[in-house]
Formats: structure tokens, C-alpha cells, sequence
């Protein structure tokens, strides 16, 4: 768990960058700090790992103050992935994942073998692994990014902007590769961006912050949608944010009627008597896929559905999976279909029933009311000594944890390039790493 206590900062030219900040981010949960710019989120960040001392207050990592530690030895326990990687241009990928490990004297080998696994972690191909940082992808080198931060396998990670210079793509597939990274590794996360949607996706709590570090409401996303503390947040959500708070509601409430659902191949007097009963009728092929709608008056009067060529047929937009989408998909599914009809399939792919605009209702209506409980992707909401309690502790955090930058044979540490040119132009440089 890091505590915030009373945390300010206030630069050497009298800028207050926070001014009196307590938070708590839970331990083995992603803590999302959001806000516009100036807001003091990285400022914030950057006092776990010492890279900036507060001017008053206190940090705490499981209760101890980040102060009471040497900056190398609390690093130790803190992995650090910033924007744009900031990996060592002229070293390997693997090289670059080897940096820490063999700093804090692992042998080649098995800093080579824990290096290999976490490219594989992160989602990356043994061949990467020999090319270097401008032979990557901007997405890829992101991902080498955190397998060099996870490498000595600290219980706490600070993320700044990691996924912001990478197009929405990419940023939507890293997104997702840290849910699932997260939901192995379990590591007490804190991670800054200004994109409130990254937030709501990532955060199983977020901090929406204002100018000086103001914390204006700190919240699970759900709960944030729901409601929001003030005029600000209000704004800072957007005004999608019910149709956003659909997302972490299951889909799996939704009633799916079979009725409309009628294969291309059905027999005449099967397909006749659905027409008569329904407005749309999707036609679904051998294997119960989705081919497309059909108006019922457009049905051949001898209701061979054969005969109508499936280029004809009204495209349904996109399905949802009914056990694992969220309600969000389903209406996004009705809204985008012709019909007005979300087409609902199973993990096979095969059509289990439709529902209109209209049926997706009630259940929109229980998650917005709370008698449904949000709980899908991935931010389960904390409850009090809920299982965010049962994160990394201290031991996990202790000396044979090894760290990202420290080099406990010497004392020294070894910043990686970009992390050092990140660095404010404070006179910072009272901590021991850059003196
Ligand atoms: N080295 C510095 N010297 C003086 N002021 C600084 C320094 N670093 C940051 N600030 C100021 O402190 C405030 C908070 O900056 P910080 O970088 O923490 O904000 P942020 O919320 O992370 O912003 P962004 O989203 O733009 O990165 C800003 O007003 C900034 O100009």
C-alpha cells in the first residue's frame, strides 16, 4: 500500500506543484492518477521513488517512509516505466530487460532466462529480443518497457503515461496486455495519465486530480460515472460517462430471444410462420452464424430463403458475446444494426438470440439504478479488507527483492539514459543517485 499523507511539493522557483495531497493506493490494485495538465501527477509519481522530494508531508510504502530507505535500496522494490520506454538505444531489447538483474549481480544466465520470460510475458517474439530499440515498434518497445521494469520482480510499479505516445490501437492492445499482466502479477500499481478513458479502463481506483494535486473525488470508475463529487469531475468525465459505465456491467443479463433467428437452408413453411411474427429476421448459416437481416417483407412469398443471395441481406453490424461482453457491446450492437437489434453469440460464434433497443432496457436501467452489480473488466470494486488487502507486503518489498535501478554492490545507480534526461531541472540532485 502507498499512503500519501499531507504530501506537498513546492519547486525551488516557488511553483506549488501539489499542495497537500493524502490518497492511499491499495496494494496489488492499479491506482490511476488522472487530471489536466499541471495537476501534479507526475510530481506526485515521481515522490515514491524519490526522484523528487516533498517539501512537507510523508510517503509510506507499506507503513514505512520512503524517506527511511536510501534511494537505490527503496528503488529496489519499485519498477518505473515512463513514456516513450526510455530503453538504451544502443543496447538489445535483451540487453535492455539484463540491465537490472545483472546490476544487482545475477549471473548472465539467469538474468538472460528471466529476461527471455518476461519478453514472452509482454507479449513479445524470442527474435525480438536480439534487435535493438529503433528496430521496434513504438507498442513494442512500450512492452520491452515493462518487462525492464518487471525484471526484478518488484512488488510496486509507477506507470507515466506509459501507453500515450502510441496510436489508439496499439494503446488499446497495451492496455488490455497490463490488465492481464495485472490480474498474474498482482503488483501495487500507480499509474499517471491525463486520458480519463485509460483511466476508467485501467484504474481499479481513480484519483481525479486538479490544480496543486486537489484531489477532487477518488473513487472506483463505476462509482465515478455514477457520481461524480463536482461540476469538475463532471466535465473531466465527459458526457458519455453513462453510456462508458455500461462497460463494466455483463452482458449476460440481457434476455435473447431465439424466435427471429431462422437458417438460410430452414424449411418454407418455417421461415412463412416466423414472418409473420417478426419484423426482422436474422439468417443465420449452417453452422448458426450470422449471415444477416431480412425484413419480413422482403421474405420470398414461397419462403426459400435460398433464393435471396446473402449480398442482399442487411448487415448486422457487429455481435456481442453474450457471457463475456459487457452491456455496453450489446447496445453498441443493437445502436450499430440496421434492425435496431443486437445480435448476442456464444464463444463458438453461434447465434444464441437477438434483442432489440428496447429489451436492452431493464438492464441498462438495473445498472444505472445499482441494483446490478458491476463486474467485468478487471476493476471488481474494493470493498473494506476485500482482497485489496491482500497485495504485496513489506517482506515481498525486502532485500531480496531486487530493484530497477540500484546497484546494492556498489551504492550506486545506474539511471537509465531517457530517465535521467526526464528529469526536472530543480536542483533535485540532493538525491543520492544523482550526486
Ligand atoms: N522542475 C520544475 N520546476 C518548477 N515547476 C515545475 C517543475 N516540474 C513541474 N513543475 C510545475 O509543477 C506543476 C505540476 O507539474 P506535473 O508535471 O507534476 O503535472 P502533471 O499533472 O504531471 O502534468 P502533465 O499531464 O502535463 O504531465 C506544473 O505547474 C508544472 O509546471
Amino acid at each position: 500500500m502507498i499512503s500519501f499523507v499531507q504530501v506537498g511539493k513546492t519547486y525551488p522557483d516557488g511553483t506549488v506543484a501539489v499542495a497537500a495531497t493524502d490518497l492511499t493506493a491499495e496494494s496489488g490494485r492499479i491506482t490511476v492518477l488522472v487530471g489536466p495538465s499541471g495537476s501534479g501527477k507526475t510530481t506526485l509519481l515521481r515522490m515514491v521513488n524519490r526522484m523528487i522530494d516533498p517539501t512537507s508531508g510523508e510517503i509510506l510504502i507499506d507503513g514505512v517512509d520512503v524517506r527511511s530507505k536510501s534511494a537505490p535500496e527503496l528503488r529496489r522494490g519499485i519498477g518505473y516505466v515512463i513514456q516513450n520506454a526510455g530503453l538504451f538505444p544502443h543496447r538489445t531489447v535483451l540487453a535492455n530487460v539484463m540491465t537490472v538483474p545483472r546490476l544487482l549481480g545475477w549471473s548472465r544466465e539467469k538474468a538472460r532466462e528471466r529476461a527471455m520470460e518476461l519478453l514472452t510475458t509482454v507479449g513479445l517474439e524470442e527474435s525480438h529480443a536480439k534487435r535493438y530499440p529503433f528496430q521496434l515498434s513504438g507498442g513494442q518497445q512500450q512492452r520491452v518497457g515493462v518487462a525492464r521494469a518487471l525484471a526484478a520482480d518488484p512488488p510496486v510499479l509507477l506507470m507515466d503515461e506509459p501507453f500515450s505516445a502510441v496510436d489508439p490501437v496499439v494503446r488499446k492492445d497495451l492496455q488490455t496486455e497490463l490488465l492481464r499482466l495485472q490480474s498474474e502479477l498482482s503488483k501495487t500499481i500507480l499509474f499517471v495519465t491525463h486520458d480519463i478513458d485509460e483511466a476508467i479502463q485501467l484504474g481499479d481506483k481513480v484519483a481525479v486530480l486538479n490544480t496543486g494535486g486537489l484531489l477532487e473525488q477518488f473513487d472506483t470508475p463505476t462509482e465515478l460515472l455514477a457520481h461524480p463529487k463536482n461540476a469538475f469531475v463532471e466535465s473531466f468525465l465527459g458526457l458519455d460517462r453513462g453510456v462508458r459505465r455500461l462497460s463494466f456491467f455483463s452482458s449476460s443479463g440481457v434476455p435473447l430471444r431465439p424466435e427471429p433467428v431462422v437458417a438460410r437452408s430452414a424449411p418454407p413453411a418455417e421461415v412463412l410462420a416466423r414472418k409473420g411474427s417478426q419484423p426482422w429476421l436474422l439468417v443465420v448459416d449452417e453452422a448458426h452464424r450470422p449471415l444477416g437481416w431480412l425484413p419480413a417483407d422482403q421474405v420470398p412469398g414461397d419462403g426459400d430463403l435460398g433464393s435471396v443471395p446473402v449480398g442482399d441481406l442487411t448487415s448486422y453490424g457487429h455481435t456481442f458475446d453474450a457471457e463475456t461482453d459487457s452491456l455496453r457491446a450489446a447496445l453498441d450492437s443493437a445502436i450499430l444494426s440496421p434492425s435496431s437489434r443486437a445480435v448476442g453469440v456464444g464463444d463458438d460464434g453461434r447465434v444464441i438470440g437477438v434483442a432489440s433497443v428496447e429489451e436492452l432496457v431493464p438492464a441498462i436501467r438495473a445498472a444505472q439504478d445499482g441494483s446490478a452489480q458491476a463486474t467485468i473488466h478487471g476493476n471488481p470494486e474494493i470493498g473494506e479488507g476485500g482482497a485489496a488487502d491482500a497485495g504485496a507486503g513489506v517482506d515481498e518489498a525486502g532485500s531480496t527483492s531486487p530493484g530497477q535501478f540500484g546497484n546494492p554492490a556498489t551504492g550506486q545507480v545506474d539511471l537509465p539514459v531517457a530517465d535521467q534526461a526526464d528529469r526536472p531541472e530543480t536542483g533535485e540532485d540532493s538525491n543520492p543517485e544523482t550526486s
